[in-house]
Formats: C-alpha cells, sequence, structure tokens
C-alpha cells in the first residue's frame, strides 16, 4: 500500500464512512432476491445490511447487522483452498485452473471438453475439487477447517449451522452432479458423497461482517496475522489468492465488480461478501438479496460506495 494511503486510513472518520455508505445503499437492500435453491436460505429475512472493516492498525468498525451470523457459502472457498494449497502446495493447480469461468458458478458446461479440471478454485467445481484434496490430506478435514477460521476470526463459536447444510444436502443434485462428472475423469479421489458432505458443511459455516473482516485480515498483510503474530500463509501465497479472488472470486460478474469495486473479493449466495484492501484493511458486508449473478445486491453497491469515496482501489 502506497505511504499515502497508510496516512489517510489513519485519519479516515470509519463510524462517518461506514454510516454514510449504510445511507446510500439503504434503497437496493431488500430488492435483491434471496437465495432459494436452498431452501433453509430463503428464511433469512431480506431487509438486513451490516458491515464492518478490521484495519491492520488494530481497529474494528461496523454498522447494522455487522455482528448477525449469516451462511458464508462460497466464501469458505478462500479457506479451503488456504488448507488445500497448505496441503498440495502448488501441485494443486495440476487438478484446478486459475482463469475466471465467464459461467455461472454451478455450470457444469466446460468441464466436459477440459477433461474435469475446474477452471477455478472459487466456482462450485473447483471448491469440490479443493474439498477432495483438504479431504485426501485429513479425515478431520472439516474440523481443520473450522479451527483454521475460529483462529483466524479469533472466535471460537463459529459454527456451521446443520440446518442450512442439510437443507443444502437434499437440494444438492447439480453439485452431486459436478462431483459425479468429475469423479469419471478421475480428478476426484475420496467417496462422491464424502466430498459432497465436507463441501456442504463449509458451505453452511456461519460467520458475522466482524468474523469475516478479521478472518481475512492475513490476505491483507502479506499472509500474516497481526492479532495474532502467527504468518498463516506464505506473502507469496496471499498475493496470489488475492488475484484469483480479483479475477474469480465474484463468480462470472467478476469483470464488473472489478470495474466497479477494484477489489479482491469473494462472495456468497448466502448474501456476504469479503473483501481486501492489501496493506491496508479487510472488510465485509451482507445483505442477502443477490443481484442476477448471485452476489450481494446492496453488498456490492455498499463495496463500490467504499471504494469511490475513499479511493482505495487497488487500481
Ligand atoms: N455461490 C455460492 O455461494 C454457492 C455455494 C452453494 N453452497 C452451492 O454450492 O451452490
Amino acid at each position: 500500500m502506497r505511504a499515502e494511503v497508510s496516512e489517510t486510513i489513519a485519519g479516515t472518520d470509519f463510524d462517518a464512512l461506514l454510516a454514510r455508505i449504510a445511507d446510500d445503499v439503504q434503497p437496493l437492500v431488500s430488492q435483491g432476491k434471496v437465495a432459494s435453491y436452498i431452501p433453509r436460505l430463503a428464511q433469512v429475512p431480506a431487509d438486513r445490511f451490516g458491515m464492518a472493516v478490521a484495519t491492520l492498525d488494530g481497529r474494528r468498525f461496523s454498522i447494522g447487522d455487522a455482528g448477525t451470523a449469516f451462511s458464508i457459502q462460497s466464501i469458505s472457498k478462500v479457506f479451503s483452498l488456504s488448507m488445500a494449497l497448505d496441503a498440495l502446495g502448488g501441485d494443486l493447480w495440476q487438478r484446478v485452473g486459475r482463469e475466471p469461468s465467464g459461467s455461472p458458478y454451478n455450470s457444469l458446461v466446460q468441464l466436459e471438453d477440459e477433461r474435469g479440471i475446474p477452471r477455478n478454485p472459487f466456482i462450485n467445481a473447483g471448491a469440490l475439487v479443493v474439498a477432495d484434496v483438504v479431504l485426501s490430506k485429513r479425515r478431520d478435514g472439516l474440523d481443520a477447517l473450522l479451527a483454521f477460521i475460529r483462529e483466524r476470526a479469533g472466535n471460537a463459536d463459529i459454527q456451521v449451522d446443520t440446518d442450512v447444510a442439510e437443507s443444502e444436502a437434499l437440494a444438492g443434485f447439480r453439485n452431486a452432479a459436478l462431483t459425479n462428472f468429475i469423479r469419471s475423469f478421475g480428478n476426484i479421489e475420496q467417496p462422491v458423497e464424502a466430498v459432497l458432505d465436507f463441501y456442504f458443511r463449509q458451505c453452511a459455516i456461519a460467520m458475522s461482517c466482524e468474523d469475516l473482516a478479521l478472518a481475512f485480515l492475513h490476505q491483507a498483510d502479506g499472509g500474516r496475522c497481526r492479532r495474532t503474530g502467527v504468518q498463516v500463509i506464505s506473502p507469496v501465497r496471499a498475493r496470489r489468492i488475492n488475484s484469483l479472488m480479483l479475477t474469480c472470486g465474484t463468480y462470472d460478474a467478476a469483470g464488473d465488480f472489478a470495474f466497479h469495486v477494484g477489489l479482491p473479493a469473494k462472495s456468497g449466495v448466502g448474501g456476504g461478501i469479503a473483501a481486501v484492501v492489501p496493506g491496508a484493511l479487510a472488510l465485509a458486508v451482507w445483505s442477502p438479496g443477490l443481484d442476477e449473478r448471485g452476489n450481494s445486491l446492496a453488498g456490492t453497491a455498499a463495496l463500490a460506495r467504499f471504494t469511490e469515496l475513499t479511493g482505495w482501489s487497488i487500481f
């Protein structure tokens, strides 16, 4: 981060900034569509909005429903990717690509031509391969993932919402199809049921914006967690994960998101988005109403407003 930006961050009135953003996007809250293909998610009230910021110099700010836990869904794919890279290192890239797909997150079409190698780790197909890698390395994969997340967020109470996991399992025909299809190419090693169970549970982890901002803070600081003093992942790996978030983190809207927001970010169909201003801070926003590509409508607008008002996009 450039020196003048660090100075501006030190002098920013974040409470006023968040209040202004919340005010500006209020007309959009409730306008999106809450995800209903996972029936349990459809019960979440559409009128929620929360946003939280955690700065590298140890300050925290939040507004609205920032303390309410919600289903992180695809945001979990960043955490599982960190674990899979730990397990396999660069060999992971033999099994999953690094290109944006330009297709919806749950699409099957590219997999046939591309011989079961998903385009990137953040579409469902890629996250299912990542889940397989984690499970191949450790039987207690889900406990290890939860421990990783709890440690990063400094919150031992973070749990899987089992109602959401079961609801997705009952309706998870597409993910089951994806896993079977990839397995037919030999790119899934574990039993399909075990991979799906891991994947549905990781997506059903419940966290608040405040938890997520803290859990992403090492991504803003070259892989180092200032709160605990731990080097969570190497600086190179943190940079590469940020690059994947930028190019693939918001599904087939990643180009548009880079255009309007300009930050590495990962969204989920629970309506959350976690984002990183490298060298400065991490932030998270939640509003359950989604746009047609599955990103939070008010959440995306809030992040766009954030970079517009502060100038802290990476571009
Ligand atoms: N984009 C998402 O957040 C999708 C995650 C969801 N669990 C699914 O597999 O469909």
